[in-house]
């Protein structure tokens, strides 16, 4: 089988992805880097991040050979966003020359404060670079459930192409022009569900979580517009859409952080190799150094940063928010 669609990351939302594609019928290629691994998904058509009841289907092909990608004309890069660099230098020189590039992570990086789109562009040459984030959770995807998100690409063409050829049953893509929107909704998202678990976790109340999550949304637009981000993407499915699905599920390991925090566990330990994924935990710290060379008021995201610095207890964290001078709404 040559397939026309490679997932690089068979992580869980990699290999969410892999599904809702060869549903359609289409050969898909999903690339993991540890060969025991990939070969135990190739052997029980499960993923150990999944659910049992979600079958990989016969038409993806679980390989730790990067040789599959050469046939790709369409390569999703699915893994987290601190390791997007390390994966493209590894695997690019595999890929033909006139793929199509589509980051899935939600972050920023280290170091760089770059969106992953820069450091996709960065890495490579040649290839369309598109963005696909908005609220899905790989569970849900895998279960068939209903879900929405937004493909974005500078070439309005190329947005509506990708859309096409990626959307399935219950999978539906909006296309998008704006990258930068897009992107920071997906990363910023993440900082604001561990601000609302810490919130849960402190059982400070709904009222407390509805106020993180509307100033919170102020945050991520303000930090948007100085990216040249449009407000329309921040009021749409990348933007609001995820916040408040991550920002009120338990599914979210973001979410589940922020719980935890709330709880009085050690950010440290959180973060040991092994636990789950919470990409917020990066974002936070990264997106507050941006605000403050850039004077973008972030107040939420500073006090996560310092949370997790351990800068900041957490109760001293909201005394500080509750106290900030009084502002217009719309400032
Ligand atoms: N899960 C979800 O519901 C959703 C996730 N996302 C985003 O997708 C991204 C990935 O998340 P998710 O799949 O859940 O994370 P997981 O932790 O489930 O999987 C990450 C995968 O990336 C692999 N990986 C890490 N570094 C590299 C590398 N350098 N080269 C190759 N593979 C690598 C890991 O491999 P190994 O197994 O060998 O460690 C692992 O399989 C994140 O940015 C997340 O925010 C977006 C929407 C939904
Ligand atoms: O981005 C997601 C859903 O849209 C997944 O969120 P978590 O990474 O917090 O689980």
């Amino acid at each position: 089988m040559t397939a026309t669609l490679a997932i690089i990351g068979a992580g869980a939302f990699g290999t969410a992805l892999a599904c809702v594609v060869a549903r359609r019928g289409a050969d898909v290629t999903l690339l993991g880097r540890d060969a025991q691994k990939m070969a135990a998904i190739a052997e029980t058509r499960r993923h150990p991040s999944l659910p049992d009841d979600a079958e990989i289907p016969q038409n993806v092909e679980p390989t730790a050979d990067p040789a599959r990608l050469a046939g790709a004309r369409l390569i999703l890069l699915a893994v987290p966003s601190q390791s997007l660099r390390a994966a493209l230098r590894t695997y690019t020189p595999q890929v033909a020359s006139n793929a199509d590039l589509v980051v899935c992570a939600k972050g920023l990086e280290a170091g760089t404060g770059l969106l992953l789109s820069d450091v996709t562009k960065e890495e490579t040459t040649g290839h369309a670079i598109a963005v696909l984030s908005g609220p899905a959770f790989a569970r849900d995807i895998v279960h068939r459930l209903p879900t929405a998100l937004t493909l974005a690409c500078d070439d309005a063409q190329r947005a509506e192409s990708i859309a096409q050829s990626l959307s399935g049953e219950m999978f539906r893509l909006y296309s998008s022009t704006d990258l930068a929107g897009v992107q920071i909704g997906g990363a910023l998202k993440n900082v604001l569900a561990i601000a609302c678990g810490i919130v849960e976790g402190r059982g400070l109340g709904d009222s407390a979580r509805a106020a993180l999550i509307a100033r919170g949304l102020a945050e991520l637009g303000r930090f948007a517009a100085a990216h040249g981000g449009k407000p329309e993407t921040v009021a749409g499915l990348s933007g609001l859409g995820d916040l408040v699905l991550t920002a009120t599920s338990h599914q979210s390991r973001n979410m589940r952080f922020g719980l935890a925090l709330g709880r009085g566990e050690d950010p440290a330990m959180l973060l040991a190799p092994g636990k789950p994924l919470a990409e917020g935990a990066y974002t936070a710290d990264i997106a507050a150094g941006i605000a403050a060379r850039k004077t973008i008021v972030m107040p939420i995201t500073a006090a996560v940063a310092a949370i997790l610095r351990s800068e900041l207890d957490v109760g001293r964290a909201i005394e500080a928010l509750m106290t900030r001078p009084l502002t217009s709404e719309t400032e």
